[in-house]
């Protein structure tokens, strides 16, 4: 049974793209499992002059569509919307907002409880906080937590200035930063994976796993956020987030207890014994490319420099492999191999953790075996493990051992934002990124850039296919390959 949730939450970028796309959607499905209930009314705050009534409009239009919403449901979800036009540069309108907040609370009896969400550019999220402190919104009756997007910071400077401006308002128990990866279902199952088999907890470490490989495969292209993406590239938008926290629950030890802080120390450890590279080293172990067009079932698809608002000389990449390593005493000397790309061959989310190969005894030089998560867009698992051929031979073969979780059960499991916003409602810090984490995959993102700072050149991969022929050789040079090659394209994911 979910408890029910008392709060007023506030909205920063109520009109925007994230919040019609993913977080009402989100706050429509804690309202029909019962964590929003009675007690909850949403302010949503943008500039644009809209009515109440005409937001609740676009409330509802972002929600009817999901899986069995009935009209009735949409209507009582919407009417706890309340619509509050606001500048948040400008310090007067906090008044008005305050006011609201302070007539809501009364009115849906939420005991001083405030989720305020920045929904917005990050340029903004340190002036908002500093507004929120100096014209006294934050409530002393309840709990205050502050919700952040991506991107947090360019580099490890700007992470860090605007993390001394938000901390001056919210201490660090109270932020909550958003990466939504750690509220993908298959991500909350590594722990579960690796700490409750016996199988795998006495193999996960440097004596047993010859390498890891983490694959981010998009197949959509920079679609209309070049705005955004021209500054970031993949290297900061993947790579610094999502990669860096599955790298993290991949090599971290076990946390002593399901607790938040119990995890999150394991998980800073972790974070603290990534392998930061000098510029040579980050030059050598990453490469970067840039998506090129091509012509894919009759169908031109743009290169990225023909994209709408990207630069016809940009050197931004839209697709980073690399090797990277962690000096914990566990994992020392295993690689672990990682990529992300916009417009390759498919939409795949997946790791492969191979593990060496039994090197003496009676099959000694057998194959490697391996275990894949597959993370999306199919969630499960497989593994593969040496059998032996029918019939009366000792030979061996690849045998695979495979669960999927059931497509429909999984559509009907919460969504990434779903658990997350009902994580900061109820208080669970687990799957937010802390301050030290966000800093040390900077430290280990900043030594790459650094490392590519000086070389102009940029790879192209054309559209459609899996990168640049560097990634291929980056672990060709290891004698290695990328496990996981998809032969046939399927742009529509
Ligand atoms: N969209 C996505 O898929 C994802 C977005 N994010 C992050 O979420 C955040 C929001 O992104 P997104 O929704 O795409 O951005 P949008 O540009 O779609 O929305 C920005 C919002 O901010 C409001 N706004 C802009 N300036 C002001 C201002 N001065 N005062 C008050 N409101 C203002 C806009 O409304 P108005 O113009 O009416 O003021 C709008 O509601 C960003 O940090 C982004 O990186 C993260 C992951 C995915
Ligand atoms: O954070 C981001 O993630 C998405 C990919 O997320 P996924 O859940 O579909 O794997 C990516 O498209 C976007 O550029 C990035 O900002």
């Amino acid at each position: 049974m979910t408890e029910e949730t008392h709060a007023v939450i506030i909205l920063f970028g109520g009109s925007g793209d994230l919040a019609r796309r993913k977080l009402y959607p989100a706050m429509f499905g804690l309202f029909r499992r019962g964590q929003l209930c009675q007690h909850f009314a949403v302010i949503g705050t943008a500039r644009r002059p809209w009515s109440d009534a005409y937001y609740r409009e676009i409330v509802s239009a972002a929600v009817e569509d999901e899986p069995g919403a009935t009209a009735g449901q949409v209507a009582a979800f919407a009417s706890h919307f309340y619509y509050q036009s606001h500048d948040v540069t400008d310090a007067a309108h906090y008044t008005t907002l305050k006011d609201l907040a302070a007539k809501l609370d009364d009115q849906y009896a939420v005991g001083g409880n405030r989720l305020y969400y920045m929904a917005m550019a990050p340029s903004f999220f340190a002036t908002i906080a500093t507004h929120l402190k100096s014209e006294a919104l934050l409530t002393s009756t309840g709990f205050n937590r502050l919700v952040i997007e991506k991107p947090f910071g360019h580099d490890y400077a700007s992470a860090k200035e605007l993390n001394d401006s938000i901390t001056a308002t919210f201490d660090e128990h109270q932020i909550y930063r958003i990466d939504h990866y750690l509220g993908k279902e298959m991500v909350q199952a590594i722990l579960a994976l690796r700490f409750a088999n016996p199988l795998f907890k006495a193999v996960w470490n440097k004596d047993y796993i010859q390498d890891i490989q983490i694959t981010l495969a998009e197949a959509v292209g920079v679609e209309e956020r070049a705005g955004y993406y021209e500054g970031a590239g993949a290297l900061r938008d993947m790579v610094q987030n999502h990669i860096m926290q599955l790298v993290a629950y991949l090599t971290m030890a076990e946390p002593a207890a399901k607790t938040a802080a119990a995890i999150h120390e394991v998980k800073s450890a972790a974070f603290e014994a990534l392998h930061v590279y000098t510029p040579a080293e980050a030059a050598a172990n990453f490469v970067r490319g840039q998506y090129a067009a091509a012509t894919i079932n009759g169908t031109r698809i743009n290169g990225y420099r023909e994209e709408t608002g990207v630069a016809a000389d940009s050197l931004t990449d839209t697709f980073v492999a690399g090797k990277l390593g962690v000096d914990s005493p566990s994992f020392a000397g295993v690689p672990i191999y990682v990529r992300t790309g916009k417009r390759l061959r498919r939409k795949s989310t997946q790791v492969t953790v191979t593990f060496k190969p039994t090197t003496s005894g009676l099959f000694a030089g057998a194959a490697p075996t391996n275990l894949t998560l597959y993370l999306e867009p199919h969630q499960g698992y497989s593994l593969f493990i040496n059998g032996k051929q029918l019939g009366t031979t000792t030979a061996l073969m690849p045998e695979e051992l495979k669960y999927r979780h059931d497509p429909h059960a999984a559509a009907n499991a919460p969504e990434a934002y779903e658990r997350l916003i009902g994580s900061a409602l109820a208080g669970d810090e687990t799957d937010f990124t802390r301050w030290q984490e966000v800093a040390a995959a900077w430290h280990f993102v900043d030594a790459i850039a650094a490392g590519w700072a000086d070389d102009p050149t940029m790879p192209t991969y054309p559209a459609g296919s899996m990168g640049p022929s560097e990634a291929f050789e980056l672990l060709a040079k290891d004698g290695h390959q990328w496990f996981w090659q998809p032969t046939h394209i399927r742009l529509a994911d």
